[in-house]
Formats: C-alpha cells, structure tokens, sequence
C-alpha cells in the first residue's frame, strides 16, 4: 500500500508551527500522501479518546500514515527510546499492543523501535538482552497486521548504541536467531549514518537488503535536501535503483516557510 507514495512528511519535525494534529492536513496541501510521526501522546498507553482522535486527523486529512514509533520516552529530554531500557520495559511491553491498534485502524505498517539510552548501573549486556527480547515481542505485536518493526541508527545521542548500519543489523541478526522473529528491520536514515561518519554509498551496497525504510535530512544541520553537503537526490535515486520501493520519510528541521520547495510539487506524491 505504501509503495506507492514516494515520499512521506514526518510530521514530528516537520510543520512544527502547527498543533500537531492540524499537521497531517498541513502537508496534504502541500502535495502528499503520506505522513510519519514519532510517538505523539504524552504516556505508552494514551486514553481512547486521545487515538481516536489522533485516527480522525489523519483520516480528515486523508493522508495514509506510512510509519509511527514506539513510545520512545522524553525524546526532548534525551531519550531515545524503551527497548532495552530495563526501568521502562513494562511501559514498553503496554505501548506494543496501543502501537499495533492504532497500525490496524490506520494502515500502517511500519514501526519505528528506538533502541534505547544505555543507562547508570545496567550492564551492557543485560540491556542488550533485553533489548532483545523487546524487539521481539514487538515484531510478535505488530504480526498479525502485516507489520515490520524498524531499528534505527541515530546521531546526536551519546549513549545510544546503535550508530551504524552494522550494529543495527547485528540486532536484526540476533532477535533473528534467538527469538525466531523475521519482520524487522533497518531504518536507513542518511543523515543520522553520515553524521555518525558512515559511508553511505557503501551502506547501501551491503546491507540494501535490510532497508526496511528510508529517512532524508542534509547535513550539517539536519535541514532540508540541498541545505548541506549530501547527495541525497544520487542516494535516493541509488535506493530506487536497487529496489527500495517505499516511501522516503522527510525527516529535516526548517524554519522556511515553504519547507518543500526543493522536491517539485508533481513529485511529492505518488500520482
Ligand atoms: O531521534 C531521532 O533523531 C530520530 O530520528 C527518531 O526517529
């Protein structure tokens, strides 16, 4: 269903001057389809009214939301996540089934699962582990609708583990083979692997079989395709060539106000 749309709004980071309910709207007239968002309710397990009416503003818009993240705690406040994460497990382990309603409900598909902080007092390992076994659970969650959940490499997060493709695919591999689980993973975002210092041209090459999504922001900056250094529109155009066939989430920071000036308007969606 989502191969269809070529690019997808993420609306967490994107038309932030407007209440983020009004934002699904905002970027359906500006030309898309699709919209992402990281977890938007303040708790892992909002009031019913709080996902319908969440449910409503993307059906008002009529935009198909491509992608939504787990619960991933105070992400303002620093962190990046609650898979393996052992204090906010049990928040973890309440928000799986809250994430996969609102994928039953809404179409979507994908689902982000930020990986957590390494945090005082755990060890390593234990954390891994667990991280594990979330991840697991997760993909178990997200199952039954089709679902794929997504792990991620990021940037700017000192205690977050995962910084490169291969330590994210080294966690597919292992919630893989010790829990069985196949419906993961990797969220290939180009700006979080190069600022991170990565070799994104070779990325691709090695692990284009495990790009089970793709985010955009140039860097330096975390702003829009042609603010920075990267080749974006080569990679994308790479991505394509080697057959990633959904969306592309727009996932930059800017204050212009017309933040999509540099994707032609005929391109934005997938008609
Ligand atoms: O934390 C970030 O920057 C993300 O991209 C989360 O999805």
């Amino acid at each position: 269903m989502t191969d269809q749309i070529p690019y997808t709004v993420n609306c967490s980071i994107l038309l932030t001057d407007l209440p983020l309910l009004e934002r699904p709207a905002a970027a359906k007239a500006a030309g898309f389809d699709g919209v992402e968002f990281w977890w938007p309710f303040a708790t892992s397990t909002p009031a019913a009214d709080e996902v319908d009416t969440f449910v409503a503003a993307l059906a008002d818009a009529g935009v198909q939301l491509t992608g939504l993240n787990f619960d991933a705690g105070n992400m303002p406040g620093g962190d990046r996540g609650l898979i393996s994460w052992p204090e906010r497990s049990a928040d973890l382990r309440a928000n799986l089934d809250v994430v996969a309603r609102i994928g039953e409900r809404t179409g979507c598909r994908a689902f982000n699962a930020l990986y957590g902080n390494r945090v005082e007092r755990e060890e390593p390992a234990a954390q891994d582990a667990l991280g594990a076994e979330n991840l697991a659970l997760a993909a178990k969650a997200v199952e039954r609708i089709g679902g794929t959940v997504l792990v991620e490499p990021v940037s700017g997060a000192p205690a977050y583990p995962l910084t490169t493709s291969a330590d994210a695919v080294a966690v597919l591999d292992r919630v893989r083979d010790e829990h069985g689980a196949t419906n993961l993973g990797l969220l290939f975002d180009v700006y979080h692997l190069s600022v991170n210092g990565s070799d994104v041209d070779l990325d691709l090459k090695t692990y284009g079989d495990r790009i089970a999504h793709v985010q955009v922001a140039d860097a330096p900056g975390r702003g829009a395709p042609g603010s920075g250094d990267l080749p974006i529109q080569r990679w994308i155009a790479d991505l394509r060539a080697a057959g990633y066939a959904g969306p592309v989430g727009l996932e930059y920071k800017t204050a212009d106000v017309h933040p999509f000036a540099w994707l032609p308007r005929e391109q934005r969606s997938g008609r």
